[in-house]
């Protein structure tokens, strides 16, 4: 809702012609001091001159730049990054006025989504900001609300109506979205995010009226700095980026791949209490290989084959350097979804010079060894006692295998050369061996051990003898009967995690994983699965997601001001997550602890993280605060209603 225009901003502001909201009377002809308190500010203290904001912002839209030196800012998580909104203020006691560029008022309110309300707008605020007659006479507290909203959304048979609810609550009302969110996760968790949400991505170009988040495409070479200046939000501190190549399981979706950035940055806000008017969503447009999208007419992207090689590396280029131009050195970029020969590649070249972090590499890597370390709760031993195999050596794969030997290498002082033979990996050509090395790609070659080939995985279980099986292949139904009763024979309790998402992709389902194990895996999935109940007793299977670690590790690098992601902190957030395991959870056979609890789950994350960050000399806010978990919970956005003057 930031009025670009500067003629219209100004006789919102007063400058030319202001409608007071607080008297609803004209002022004419208001000089350029009108004083307005921004969210976000207390009272007194923030108290600003309507007149500077409009030059200073109009004065950043002509040049770029992000600072808005004149007004006081209000120290938060944001790493020195203005609270605009208010998002970290959250008592309804307070009073303040709601703007954007101008004082919200009327009509334009109730479609500004950081401020809109609703029913909820009580009677004094309808007089004040003239509403009257814009809503109808019920006012409603926000708890009636999520009732209502959830109760409506139960109404939709298919997930994909109640994302698409969802979605266009996050565009009406961001503070009931989240509050609906927070409050409901479990429920709402497999709408917003896997599964529904790559369902969503197949079909973004035919379900979205408006669109969401940021598209840099090949057509904006050369002006990709413009671009993000085009986006209504200057203090950006999270990106979740993606090229739309390896969506999900779903393969190559192109620019429909959105849906990505979009859900992972609302989980951003939900999860780990990053406000959202600091994530920024982006998908780069580079092409797609995908024909049926090419030959769809409705398809939403560039209609060609995808750029590779220098076309690819330069626009990418131009991108991370624009981001760092434009939003500084402490803003965190999440790649998601690249496939893997752009993946490793960029995380490597970027992983020096910015904040970077792979979601599908890092992330992935610290849940799974999290669930590995709470799992010795069930089987006893120590991780070293087992033997891993993976199905499937991509960036989920590789990643995983890598933070486990390290980890193990950490526990044992035994070299990473040597805790690596504990990890096999089979790939779309059978098991990864050192006959195969020169052929294979170098994220691989690692993993090439001595071993005779074998071609399918039941016979690579057979040989060896693994304790812990885990899929990343994004292909479903690949761990079959045969497969899950091959890890049953050789263990009394065979660790079973199908991560691959979206549910159609899972490895088997969690029904297979028990019935076919007479009730003895410790299962969990990258998608949930509902409880299963198999000879009298109720199994509930966990979901091993990245979802539990990149919002608290985000938070974490974000309030302590780290400058670098290191693998140390994909290890700190590891033994965070598995701490949180109770054994009441346990007792269920769960090694992740539900989603229920994950705001209490991230500010523990986050606080681990940043203490590594203040460790390693990798962070930048000073001095360390005392008690790194309450300051990671008094940092958290809150979806609260602001009261209005
Ligand atoms: N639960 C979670 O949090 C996460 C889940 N995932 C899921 O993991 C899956 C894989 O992602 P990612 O690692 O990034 O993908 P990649 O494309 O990087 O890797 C896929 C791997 O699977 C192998 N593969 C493909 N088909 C088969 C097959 N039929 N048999 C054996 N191996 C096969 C590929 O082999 P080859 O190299 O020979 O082509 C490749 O090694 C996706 O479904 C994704 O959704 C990813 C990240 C997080
Ligand atoms: C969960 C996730 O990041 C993926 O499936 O790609
Ligand atoms: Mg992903």
């Amino acid at each position: 809702m930031i009025s670009l225009n500067r003629s219209s901003f100004l006789n919102k502001t007063g400058i030319s012609g202001f409608r007071s909201p607080s008297s609803g009377a004209a002022l004419r002809r208001r000089p350029a001091s009108v004083r307005v308190v921004a969210l976000g500010t207390n009272g007194r203290a923030g108290e600003r001159n309507a007149a500077v904001l409009v030059e200073n912002r109009l004065k950043e839209m002509r040049e770029g730049s992000s600072a808005i030196a004149d007004v006081e800012s209000k120290p938060t998580v944001g790493g020195e990054v203005q609270d605009e909104y208010g998002h970290d203020a959250s008592t309804e006691e307070e009073f303040v006025t709601p703007w954007c560029l101008s004082v919200a008022s009327g009509y334009s309110l109730l479609r500004d989504p950081h401020h809109n309300k609703g029913l909820a707008f009580n009677e004094k605020e309808r007089d004040a900001h003239f509403l009257r007659g814009l809503l109808p006479p019920t006012v409603a507290s926000h708890e009636l609300q999520v009732k209502k909203m959830m109760h409506n959304i139960r109404q939709y048979q298919l997930p994909l109506q109640k994302y698409m609810a969802m979605m266009d609550l996050q565009e009406r009302n961001e503070r009931l979205f989240y509050k609906l969110l927070i409050e409901n996760v479990e429920e709402l968790l497999p709408i917003v995010y896997t599964p529904t949400v790559g369902e969503a991505c197949q079909k973004y170009g035919s379900i979205f009226m408006r669109p969401q988040g940021l598209f840099i495409s090949l057509k904006e070479k050369g002006k990709i700095r413009e671009v993000l200046r085009n986006w209504p939000e200057k203090n950006i501190q999270v990106i979740v980026v993606t090229d739309g190549e390896r969506i999900l399981g779903l393969g190559d979706l192109g620019c429909q791949g959105m849906g990505i950035p979009v859900g992972k940055l609302s989980l951003y806000t939900a999860l780990g209490g990053v406000r959202p008017s600091s994530c920024l969503p982006i998908t780069i447009d580079v092409g797609t290989n995908n024909e049926t999208l090419l030959n769809d007419e409705f398809y939403i992207g560039l209609r060609q084959r995808r750029a590779t090689g220098q076309e690819y590396a330069e626009l990418l280029d131009e991108f991370m350097t624009a981001v760092k131009q434009n939003y500084g050195e402490k803003v965190l970029i999440q790649f998601e979804d690249f496939a893997n020969h752009n993946a490793f590649d960029l995380l490597a070249k970027y992983g020096t010079t910015h904040l970077v972090f792979n979601d599908d590499i890092q992330g992935t890597a610290s849940v799974v060894l999290a669930g590995l370390v709470a799992a010795q709760n069930l089987v006893g031993g120590t991780l070293a006692d087992h033997r891993f195999l993976f199905l499937g050596a991509g960036e989920a794969g590789t990643g995983i295998a890598e933070l486990i030997a390290l980890e193990i290498s950490k526990q044992t002082n035994a070299p990473l050369e040597e805790t690596r033979k504990k990890i096999w990996l089979v790939d779309s050509k059978g098991l990864i061996v050192s006959s195969r090395k020169e052929s294979l790609q170098h994220f691989k070659k690692p993993w090439a051990h001595e071993h005779e080939p074998i071609n399918e995985l039941v016979d690579a279980i057979k040989a060896i003898k693994p304790t812990v099986l885990i899929g990343t292949s994004g292909v479903g139904r690949t761990f079959t009967k045969e497969v899950v009763e091959a890890m049953a024979s050789i263990n009394e309790k065979p660790i079973i995690l199908a991560l691959s998402n979206p549910t159609s992709q899972s490895e088997c389902t969690a029904k297979e994983a028990y019935t076919w194990s007479q009730g003895r895996a410790i299962f969990a999935s990258g998608s949930p699965f509902p409880p299963v109940e198999y000879e009298g007793k109720l199994f509930v299977p966990g979901q091993a997601n990245n979802a539990y670690i990149f919002p608290g590790l985000g938070l974490g690098l974000i309030m302590s001001g780290a400058i670098r992601v290191h693998d140390d902190m994909l290890l700190a957030a590891s033994e965070a997550l598995a701490e949180q395991v109770s054994e009441e959870n346990f007792a269920k056979g769960l090694i992740f602890p539900p989603f229920t609890n994950i705001r209490k789950i991230s500010a523990h994350i986050a606080a681990k993280v940043a203490a590594k960050a203040y460790e390693l000399g990798l962070a930048t806010r000073l001095p360390q605060p005392k008690d790194l978990v309450t300051h990671a919970e008094s940092c958290m956005y809150s979806p609260v209603y602001r009261s209005y003057r």
